[in-house]
């Protein structure tokens, strides 16, 4: 029977309930371990996270483990054993650096070394992928299955799990029709939907450029706070604004408007990240403070769209190396690369020098 949910609907599923603070359960290797979201678990489910017994770990990234100071064994990760007192407050506090500086971590934090710490890894790329802090609270389960149906909780098996994981969802084009724009009276949006339940991603066609020559293109990665608010912190709604302009100019180009706020993180953990750069901190530090990488953006699927409309060469417009290097492995190649240098202000001059210091943008 095909009722049944998928691995890949099942993940979809886990990420719901992660969000929503309901616990899943990860299994392999003959363990099972029980994973609640540290941001969104709350003192009930704790208290009863307690009452199972056992050790429960609080799980963060190689990253978070740095600013903590916590010895991370499992390289990046780091399996952090709860004390016996630890209480909500504690525990958003090592997964949330908002409060890193006022009032710093009482520690040391004992973090384990013994034990496998796949399930704890193959967590943590989950509550990661449901844009949440990366932090989740792992407690071995002994009755696994059982537990499970009882309470009626998402089980994933991990190895199952790891190539979803890892690689971006199949795309599949769902509509698409005129839209005249400032830049271009003939202009068309193209709407494309994962397979994996995941945000949307969008194609915006100007003019007819010919499938056999390489296409004026753009990868933009949307910014709610620069693209619709004018954010005077980045450049993105002047490099949005000027792309389509320069398609609108030359007849033909598409730009690819990838759901990927906050390089990946989204909005939310962005956000934080905003918090942290007014403590002092630059953007690429405030990700690791959090506990993510520089960039957690998969440019991937930027590649499946172009071949999904039959590009197969393009002139991209773009001051990232990253997204070159990221066409040209996945098959599309970039017969040149378009400057985009708009938008600098007195707010982002130290935002744009970081990424030519640290990401390696180019002048
Ligand atoms: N995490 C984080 N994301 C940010 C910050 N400022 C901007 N962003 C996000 O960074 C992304 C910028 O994407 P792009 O316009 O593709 O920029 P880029 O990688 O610099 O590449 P090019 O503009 O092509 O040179 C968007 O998703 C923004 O939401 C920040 O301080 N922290
Ligand atoms: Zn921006």
């Amino acid at each position: 029977m095909s009722f049944s949910p998928d691995i890949v609907e099942r993940i979809a599923r886990a990420r719901a309930d992660l969000r929503m603070g309901v616990p899943i359960v990860m299994t392999g290797g003959g363990q099972a371990v029980l994973v609640m979201s540290a941001e969104t678990l709350d003192r009930d489910r704790l208290a009863d996270l307690r009452d199972l017994g056992g050790v429960p770990h609080l799980v963060i990234t190689g990253r978070r483990a740095e600013t903590l100071k916590a010895r991370a064994y499992d390289g990046d990760i780091a399996r952090v054993r709860l004390p016996s007192d630890a209480d909500l407050t504690w525990l958003r506090a090592i997964a949330d650096p908002a409060d890193d500086l006022r009032t710093p971590m009482k520690g040391p934090l004992a973090t384990e070394r013994d034990g496998a710490p796949d399930l704890h890894r193959a967590a943590i790329k989950l509550v990661k992928s449901a844009q949440l802090l990366p932090a989740a609270l792992a407690l071995t389960l002994k009755n696994a299955a059982t537990f499970a149906l009882e309470h009626g909780l998402t089980v994933i098996p991990a190895d199952l799990a790891a190539p979803h994981l890892a690689a971006s969802s199949p795309l599949h084009p769902v509509v698409h029709a005129r839209l005249p724009i400032r830049a271009a009276d003939a202009g068309r949006l193209h709407i494309f939907r994962p397979e994996d339940g995941g945000e949307e991603h969008y194609a915006i066609e100007i003019g007819r450029p010919a499938r056999d020559k390489p296409v004026l293109a753009r990868l933009h990665s949307a910014c709610f706070t620069g693209d619709v608010l004018g954010s005077l912190k980045c450049d993105c709604g002047p490099q949005l604004n000027a792309a389509l302009m320069q398609m609108g100019g030359e007849g033909a180009g598409v730009l690819l408007y990838l759901n990927q706020e906050g390089r990946g993180i989204g909005l939310a953990n962005k956000m934080r990240a905003y918090s942290l750069q007014d403590q002092g901190f630059d953007t690429v530090e405030a990700n690791h403070r959090l506990g993510f990488e520089d960039d957690e953006r998969d440019f991937r699927i930027g590649a499946k769209i172009l071949k999904e409309l039959g590009f197969s060469s393009v002139r991209l417009l773009t001051n990232n190396p990253r997204k070159i290097e990221m066409m040209e492995a996945t098959g599309i190649s970039v017969a040149e690369r378009v400057a985009l240098k708009v938008g600098e202000n007195a707010h982002n001059t130290a935002y744009l020098a970081t990424k030519a210091s640290k990401s390696g943008h180019m002048l």
